[in-house]
């Protein structure tokens, strides 16, 4: 790959290939950013659909702050691909999940972006090996796998294929972070990357569930929003499950409920809960949870759920500030377990 023609602080042009769902939401994300951004979407109603789209998403945008110079009318709908890419300085494809479509598609954006400029696929899975076949310079494609919606979720999952080359990967990592999203640069590449593996795993078992009529689809909702979704917004489940072991963190939570991983509780096959894995577990909670004691990781919980019901509307708003943070201190840790 010729090396990039600017830094990731100069991009001042985009270029979105694919205006749906995922495309639309980028288009917004990178317009309220301040970007200059063209767009190319080959069904006839494309742009009026973007455009609609991305009206809708601008009071929030504006809700949580545009960079200067940020407006709609940033946005230019062009004739053809080759047109959309000519003087980009980065591609964001959002074209359907069908790898042969995949393929040639981004061979046609290798043929037709400047040199040097990073393209990336918002697959939700196809690892980039997969995807980089067709193109004569592969080097430059890479995985930027982002989470509806783009313009408010922050998170973009990003990683190269085989034929990748490292300075792209770190090329668009830096790039997404310039343009105001969370990064997760993957050194290796993972059917699903990490969110949908996981997101799919859960996905799966809801599906097995309605399919033989053990829960319902509002029962497995609930049984998120009510239970473990609202700790999962400020907290992951490794670190949260560490906290359910008391005192005793991710260690004795594994000594204690390790063998329900071989109970049927669900229809994947569960791991073997060697020592490396759990030595990797209890590693990864200590080297998460930094200095914070368990007792400061429970009053961060604990706070963090109140905020979340405030902010959903299961909670009052009117009260005022502190009158209910919990304040956790170690003795009263040390009673719950
Ligand atoms: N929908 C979601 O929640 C997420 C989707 N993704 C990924 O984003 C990509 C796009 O998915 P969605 O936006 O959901 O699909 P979508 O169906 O909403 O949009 C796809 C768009 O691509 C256009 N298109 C069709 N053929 C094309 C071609 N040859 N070149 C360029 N565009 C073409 C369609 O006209 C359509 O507007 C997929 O790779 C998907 O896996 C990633 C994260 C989340
Ligand atoms: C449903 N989906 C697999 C396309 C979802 C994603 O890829 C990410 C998301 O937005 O959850």
């Amino acid at each position: 790959m010729p090396s990039s023609p600017c830094a990731p602080e100069e991009v001042r042009r985009v270029a979105c290939v694919g205006a749906g769902v995922i495309g639309g939401g980028w288009v917004a994300h990178f317009l309220a950013r301040g970007y200059d951004v063209t767009a190319w979407d080959p069904a006839p109603d494309a742009e009026e659909k973007l455009r609609r789209l991305v009206a809708a998403a601008w009071p929030a945008l504006t809700q949580i702050g545009l960079a200067d110079g940020a407006s709609p009318d940033r946005l230019t709908v062009a004739a053809t691909v080759e047109e959309a890419v000519a003087d980009a300085q980065f591609v964001q494809e959002s074209a359907p999940e069908k790898l042969e479509l995949k393929r040639s598609l981004l061979a046609q954006l290798d043929a037709a972006a400047p040199p040097g400029v990073v393209i990336a696929s918002s697959t939700s899975g196809y690892p980039m090996t997969d995807m980089q076949t067709e193109a004569t310079g592969p080097g430059r494609l890479v995985v930027g796998h982002p989470f509806n919606p783009p313009y408010l979720i922050p998170l973009v999952e990003v990683v190269g294929g085989e034929k990748t080359d490292a300075a792209a990967v770190e090329w668009a990592s830096r790039f997404y972070k310039v343009a105001g999203k969370s990064v997760i640069t993957m050194e290796r590449e993972l059917p699903g990357f990490i969110a949908n593996r996981l997101q799919e795993a859960l996905w799966r078992e809801a599906l097995h569930m309605v399919a033989n009529g053990e829960a319902t689809v509002k029962e497995i909702d609930d049984s998120i929003t009510e239970g473990p979704g609202l700790r999962w917004a400020f907290m992951g489940p490794c670190l949260t499950f560490a906290l359910a072991g008391g005192e005793g963190g991710m260690g004795h939570m594994l000594d204690h409920f390790g063998p329900s991983l071989k109970s049927p509780w669900t229809r994947l096959e569960a791991p073997e809960l060697d020592d490396t894995l759990r030595a990797a577990m209890v590693d990864g909670c200590d080297e998460a949870a930094g200095s914070r004691t368990i007792a400061q990781l429970v009053a961060e919980r604990d706070q963090g759920v109140i905020d979340v019901l405030r902010a959903t509307g299961r909670l009052p708003r009117q009260r005022a500030e502190g009158t209910d943070a919990i304040a956790h201190t170690p003795s009263t840790m040390g009673d719950e377990k």
